[in-house]
């Protein structure tokens, strides 16, 4: 494909798109490790606080499941679209075994 003069005038004309320099990269990067850290120790909590409530409810004799719950679980990650879908279901299935196993 050959440049015509009017591509070359493009080219000059159009602003180079805004990129973060490397100082900014790199505080970004720490913000995304530091969130990471966060997010694994919620996960984790929220394992163990669902696992404590099926335990208190089995020993009970009631159900591992409680359907209508986590259906309200699936619908508050529902704005996340179909990876929210994804994400509440993993959250739930982590509340139900060992966690990382
Ligand atoms: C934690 C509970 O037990 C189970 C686990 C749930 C969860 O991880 O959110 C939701 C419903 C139940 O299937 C509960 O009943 O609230």
């Amino acid at each position: 494909m050959s440049t015509t003069v009017d591509d070359e005038q493009q080219r000059w004309d159009t602003p180079a798109p805004e990129q973060p320099d490397e100082s900014s990269i790199s505080a970004l990067r720490d913000e995304i490790d530091h969130l990471d850290a966060e997010i694994l120790r919620l996960i984790k909590r929220r394992a163990e606080v669902s696992r404590e409530i099926g335990a208190a409810r089995m020993a009970e004799g009631g159900p591992r499941i409680v359907y209508n719950r986590e259906m309200d679980v699936l619908a508050r990650y529902r704005e996340l679209g179909p990876e929210g879908r994804e994400l509440a279901m993993i959250l739930l299935r982590l509340g139900r075994g060992r966690l990382g196993h």
